[in-house]
Formats: structure tokens, sequence, C-alpha cells
């Protein structure tokens, strides 16, 4: 028989959820509830099974670049065996991460959790209470109100097709939709990406969006802009897509990438006074809600910085600190990375390159083509840029955009010196293994 009042009840065992958990366990009673799957959306249905698909993109091309230096021969992607490989990872996740919490005392309960007043919840009939609450529910994808939307599928879908469809369609042209019609088309489908207006990854520069779209036009995905799908009917041999723009596509498969709503529909958070938008729950920057003993932290809050695992995980630990009593800070966010894993890869971090384009008084710009420097010509790697801003009063490192397949791992050795205002005197004193993406790290300063 469980207990039924809790220090700390946690919604939600996604990052957000689980880092706040294991650390409250170290001096608190926690109960902590999920509905679906164990460990949330990145390990089940997000980063972590898309990364593992893209392996095997990201190594056929790196071998395709290498092609004629050296190499023969054509890589060929096995669907199933990929599939298999990514399922081998994802299938332990749920047991493996029930185990963790049961091994750091943290009582699990499976089910949807729903307020029945401000102290309590009821899961399957039964009632626990808390002194503290922290909602931690993420989101779900959106699919779009339109005639035939129940033959739509999702990036859940998509991360456990069983076979790879011929001809496919993405709506959307944000992370979802770019990163998965990737890897479909460097797995062999005919991918189509439909988008509303004519921009790709809106929070990321036009001047490389605009490269990513050559790209990706290149390795055979289709762009639609400007349309917007109306109307998806079922047929005998798969679905036929219409919209505006004369769009009459037939498909076996279509994926709503539109973005992610807030999971807040069912927690009856009328009876706490939680207030929600349309982005999701309201906090204010001790990540409290409008109610004074309930919290909320990773995607499902309302607010500007972008919707990670690490951020979830940061302000999983943020809350909890709070909650053990060794922090009264307003929560602050170090400079956050964002990558697009594509081919090539963009990232992210930092002052924007159009906000220090507007602002020539205050910041430097400085684009550099990397393709023929060494560790980029080692691999042969077709185009690859670099731009790094700086502040024109201290000449500190305030912004990086990556475009290349190490992007990854170039914004990561970018973001620290921005965190932690690292002057170029100091990178040159440093010794780095050579040659190595880190040995160039003083030519981008
Ligand atoms: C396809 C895809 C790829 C992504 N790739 C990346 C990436 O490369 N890098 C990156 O940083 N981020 C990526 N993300 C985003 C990342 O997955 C999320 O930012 C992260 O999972 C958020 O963590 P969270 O704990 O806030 O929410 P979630 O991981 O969504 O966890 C919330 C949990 O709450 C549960 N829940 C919801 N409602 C209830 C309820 N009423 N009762 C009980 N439980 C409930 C849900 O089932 C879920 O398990 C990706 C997302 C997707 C969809
Ligand atoms: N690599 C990563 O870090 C990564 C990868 C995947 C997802 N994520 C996270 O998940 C979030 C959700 O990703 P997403 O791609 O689903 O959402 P998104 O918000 O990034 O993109 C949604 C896209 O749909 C378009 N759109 C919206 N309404 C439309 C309509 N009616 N018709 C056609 N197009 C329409 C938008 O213009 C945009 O291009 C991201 O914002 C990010 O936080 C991160």
């Amino acid at each position: 028989m469980k207990q039924s009042h809790y220090d700390t009840i946690i919604i939600g065992a996604g990052p957000g959820g689980l880092s706040a958990a294991f650390d409250l366990s170290q001096q608190q009673s926690v109960l902590i509830i999920e509905n679906d799957l164990w460990g949330g959306t990145c390990p089940n249905r997000g980063c972590d099974p898309k990364k593992m698909l893209y392996s095997a993109v990201e190594t056929k091309q790196r071998q395709e670049s290498l092609s004629g230096f050296g190499l023969t021969g054509n890589t060929t992607i096995n669907w199933p065996e990929l599939m298999a490989f990514k399922s081998a990872y994802t299938d332990s996740v749920p047991t493996n991460t029930l185990a963790g919490l049961s091994g750091s005392n943290i009582t699990t309960v499976y089910g949807s959790a729903k307020f029945i007043s401000e102290t309590e919840i009821s899961i399957n009939d039964a009632v626990y209470s808390a002194d503290n609450f922290i909602i931690a529910t993420g989101q779900s994808p959106v699919i779009p109100n339109i005639t035939g939307q129940q033959f739509l599928k999702t990036s859940t879908e998509f991360l456990s097709l069983k076979s790879l469809p011929e001809k496919m369609v993405f709506i959307g042209a944000g992370y979802v939709s770019i990163e998965l019609a990737n890897i479909a088309a460097a797995a062999g489908a005919e991918v189509h990406i439909i988008q509303h207006n004519n921009q790709i990854l809106r929070e990321f520069p036009t001047v490389y969006t605009n490269r990513l779209i050559d790209n990706l036009k290149n390795s055979g995905i289709h762009f639609h802009f400007d349309t917007t799908v109306t109307e998806v009917r079922k047929t005998d041999i798969g679905y036929q897509l219409l919209g505006d723009n004369e769009l009459d596509l037939t498909i076996d498969l279509a994926i709503s990438a539109l973005g992610r709503h807030p999971n807040v529909d069912t927690l009856n958070l009328p009876v706490t006074g939680v207030e929600a938008d349309s982005h999701g729950i309201v906090v204010d920057n001790h990540l409290t809600t409008s109610n004074e003993h309930i919290y909320a932290v990773g995607d499902v809050i309302s607010r500007r910085q972008p919707k990670l695992t690490p951020v979830s995980t940061f302000e999983g630990h943020y809350v909890s600190n709070q909650l053990l009593s060794q922090s009264t800070h307003a929560i602050s966010y170090p400079p956050i990375p964002v990558t697009v894993y594509a081919s090539p890869q963009l990232s992210q971090v930092g002052i924007s390159l159009e906000q220090a384009q507007r602002d020539p008084e205050h910041y430097e710009v400085r684009i550099q083509d990397t393709t023929k420097w060494y560790t980029f010509n080692r691999i042969k790697e077709p185009e690859s840029s670099v731009t790094t801003i700086f502040d024109k009063s201290t000449h500190l490192l305030v912004g990086a955009v990556a475009y290349t397949t190490i992007a990854e791992e170039l914004i990561n050795y970018l973001t620290p010196l921005i965190a932690n205002k690292t002057p170029k005197s100091a990178v040159d004193q440093l010794i780095f293994a050579y040659p190595t993406p880190a040995s160039d790290l003083d030519y981008y300063l």
C-alpha cells in the first residue's frame, strides 16, 4: 500500500521531472507519476531515437564525401536493421528508468494525474496529497484541424516505422520536419516538405537556412512553400493530400510536424488556480506558478527559452534546489546552444546573427568559409561555414553559428567561452590535441 502524503509530487517522468525527483529524493519523500513511457519524450520518442537513426545517415554521407578520395562503393541504409538498432536502445528505457527511480526510493505510480484540490491529485481512483507539486508534463505534437486529420501521423510513429514508405510528406518546416525528412531521404524515400510560408527553421538566420534548403533539395527533398494543406483523403493505395497552390500529392505517409502543444488539458488546473496560456503553464522567474506550492518545469512551461532536454533538466535541478532551500535566487539561464541534426548540421548560440547585423555599432560579425580548412578538407566536407560574433567594446565572443557536419561539436566548444566570458588571450594559453576541431579554436576568435 503506497503512502498517501508526500513532501513533493512530480507529474511527468521526462528529463525535467526526473532531474527534480532524483535531487529531491536525497532529503524528501517523493512520488512521481507517469501516464505513458517512463523517461519521457527525449529517450523514448525524441532526441535519442532520432539521433540513432541519424548515425547511419551521417556515416553514409561522410563516406559519400570521401568517395574518389580513397573510398569506393555505395553504402545503403537498411531501414529494418536501423530500426532494430534504435529499438534495442529505446525498448529498455522505461524499465531502466523505473529501476533507477526505485533504487533511489522514489515512489512511482503509473496513470494520469488530475488535481482534485490545491493539495491533492487523483490517479486511478487513488488520492495523493503533497506539500508541493512539480508539473513536468511536456508537450505533444499538434495535428491540424483539417478534413482527414485522423490520417496524419507524427514524429512518434515515424521513429517506429517498421518499413520506410516510398513517398512521404512532412507538414511544417521546423526542427522535427527538417531532421526526420533528412533521415527519410537519406534512407531512400521520396520526401516532400510542405510549409505554409517560405521559411524553414524560423529561429535560424536565413543566410544559413537558405543554404540548407539548397543542400536538402540536392539530396532529393521537394519543398512546397507558401502552401497550406487543407484535406487528407484515404485512397486504395495510400493517401491523397490536397491544399492551396494546386497541391495534390499521392503519398504513403504524411507526418504532421507543425509544432507541439503543452500537456495541460487533463490536469484540471482550474481547481489549483494555476494559469496557462497557449504556450504552456505561466511561471515567474522562480518557476513558481500562480499557486505558490505548485512549480512547473520543462517543455510544459510558457517561456522564451528553447524547449530542449538540457533546458528541462536545468529547470528540474533549479526547482529542487529551491525546495531544498539551497537557493532563493531567480533562475538565470546560461547561453543555450541549439543544433538541427540535418546534413550538414546547423547550430547556434548566444546573440543571433540577425540581431548582430542590425546593430553594427555594438557587434562585430566574422563569417568564415571554412571549407578549405584542414579540419574540413580532411573529411572532404562539400561546404562549411562558421560565424562568430563579438562585442565591440569587450572583444569577447557573444554568439556563434556553425554550418558543418561537426557543428554540434564546435558549438559546444564555443558555448563555454561565451558563458564564462573567456578572452582570446586565455584560449591562447591552452594546448589542445592536434589536429582536431578544438585545435582550430583560436581561428574563430
Ligand atoms: C522528434 C523530437 C526530437 C527531439 N530532439 C531533440 C534534441 O535533439 N535535443 C533536445 O535537446 N531536445 C530534443 N527534443 C525535445 C525534447 O524531447 C524535450 O525538450 C524534452 O523531452 C522535454 O522534457 P520534459 O521532461 O519537459 O517533457 P517530456 O520529456 O515530454 O516528459 C513529460 C512526461 O510527462 C508525461 N505526462 C504528461 N501528462 C501527464 C499526466 N497528466 N500524468 C502523468 N504523466 C503525464 C508524458 O507522458 C511524458 O512522459 C526533441 C523532441 C522531439 C519530439
Ligand atoms: N534538435 C533539436 O534540438 C530538436 C529536434 C526536434 C524537436 N525539438 C524541439 O521540439 C520543438 C517542436 O518541433 P517542431 O518541429 O514540431 O516545431 P517547430 O515550432 O520547430 O516548427 C513548426 C513548423 O510548422 C510550421 N507551421 C505551423 N503551422 C503550420 C500550418 N498550419 N501549416 C504548415 N506549416 C505550419 C511552422 O512555421 C514551423 O516551420 C522544437 O521547437 C524544439 O524545441 C528540438
